[in-house]
């Protein structure tokens, strides 16, 4: 329904070197999808929100909507709803106005105007200030407001820059409920920006994780989790994040055997290898592996380690070992009676290894829970 199509984006500043922050961006957003842009600040999310509003203009590439080619359109005309991260209210209007306001183009009754006005600000639970006006309110309500002014219309596609980050927890975990339940119950397109991996997860059907202005991958969070495409991916999603370790490739017995360290190997069977992954390890004598800290056993396994810290959590333990000059972290339901200094045994098992190219690509992946 939304299709982004090899878009680029370059800002050009008067004496300033150019900045390439969006850098062939392709992406095909489902009707009734919900989608989490997630990356690093800086990463190019905003402004690929932007662009799709049409607030910035694309440096190259198309953006259609439905039928229609939107890039060229303004953005009043896009049909697409936007919730700013820095809110951008009317001063001289009140919380009411302002959200009444997004409502004008639609001409609907007084009444009508009215009752949208009060089921949103209900649901976002700003119901108490609607006569307020915005410099008398605080950040968290002002983002609600905002959120509000975007999710009353009635648009093709909802855009929502970091629509939650000014709120407390308590509130932003109802608040990603019902918004959830909102955009599903009417079928609402939605892509919102967000740090926060959990934010991401709860409300997302798919996450596109960005870096660097570069779409490293589109997927659910599953899918992200157990078949990372690459190196970033495998350490950015997760927490904490994935182990990875340096390990020398031998042949051996028909698939590759895995050295960590001096007296840890892993043997990988070359039915569990596509081709093309066999024939770069074939080729190489060190490759990046890793493992979540969720697959490495604590208290079994072939791997001493010597304890640098372990925390109880209240429903699991952080562990982290040192191994031959490599720091583990393992992460069990279990609590865990090591204290920093004692050796205890860490087990990997080869079927919860990824793999990585020298290129960063993952060129195998661990086998499904
Ligand atoms: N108007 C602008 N002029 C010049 N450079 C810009 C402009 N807007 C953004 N940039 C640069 O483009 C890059 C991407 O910025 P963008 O705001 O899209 O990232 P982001 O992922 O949304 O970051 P954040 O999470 O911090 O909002 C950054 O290097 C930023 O400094």
């Amino acid at each position: 329904m939304l299709e982004i199509r090899n878009v680029d984006k370059v800002y050009q500043s008067r004496g300033k070197p150019p900045v390439h922050a969006v850098r062939a961006l392709d992406m095909k957003v489902g009707k009734g999808e919900i989608v989490a842009l997630l990356g690093s600040s800086g990463c190019g999310k905003t402004s690929t929100l932007r662009m799709i509003a049409g607030f910035e203009s694309v440096t190259s590439g198309a953006i259609t909507l439905g039928q229609r080619r939107i890039d060229e359109l303004p953005p009043a005309r896009r049909k697409v709803a936007m919730a700013f991260e820095g809110y951008s209210l009317y001063p001289p209007l009140t919380v009411r106005e302002n959200i009444a306001f997004a409502l004008k183009a639609q001409q609907l009754s007084h009444g009508e105007v009215s009752r949208r006005v009060d089921a949103i600000a209900r649901l976002v639970e700003i119901e108490d200030i609607l006569d307020s006006y915005p410099r008398s309110i605080s950040g968290g309500q002002q983002q609600r407001v905002s959120l509000a002014r975007a999710l009353v219309r009635d648009a093709d596609l909802y855009l929502l820059d970091e629509p939650m980050g000014q709120l407390e927890p308590q509130l932003r975990a109802v608040l990603r409920g019902r918004i959830k339940g909102l955009l599903a119950e009417r079928g609402m397109t939605a892509i919102f920006v967000t740090h926060d991996q959990t934010e991401a997860s709860a409300l997302a059907d798919r996450i596109a994780v960005m870096e660097d202005g570069v779409l490293q991958q589109f997927a659910s969070e599953r899918e992200l989790k157990e078949r990372p495409a690459n190196l970033f991916v495998a350490s950015f999603i997760g927490e904490p994040p994935m182990n990875l370790l340096e390990t020398e490739v031998s042949s051996a017995d028909g698939g590759i055997r895995l050295s960590v360290g001096a007296d840890v190997t892993c043997q990988i069977e070359g039915r569990t290898l596509e081709q093309t992954a066999r024939q770069m390890l074939e080729r190489t004598a060190r490759v990046r592996v890793g493992i979540r800290p969720q697959k490495i056993t604590v208290g079994s396994g072939g791997v001493r380690v010597r304890v640098v810290s372990n925390q109880w959590l209240g429903d699991q333990s952080h562990v982290a070992g040192e191994y031959d000059g490599r720091l583990l972290i393992a992460v069990t339901p279990n609590k865990i009676a090591a204290r920093p200094g004692d050796i205890i045994p860490f087990g990997l098992e080869a079927r919860h290894l990824h793999l990585f190219g020298a290129d960063g690509t993952c060129i195998r992946h661990a086998e499904a829970a």
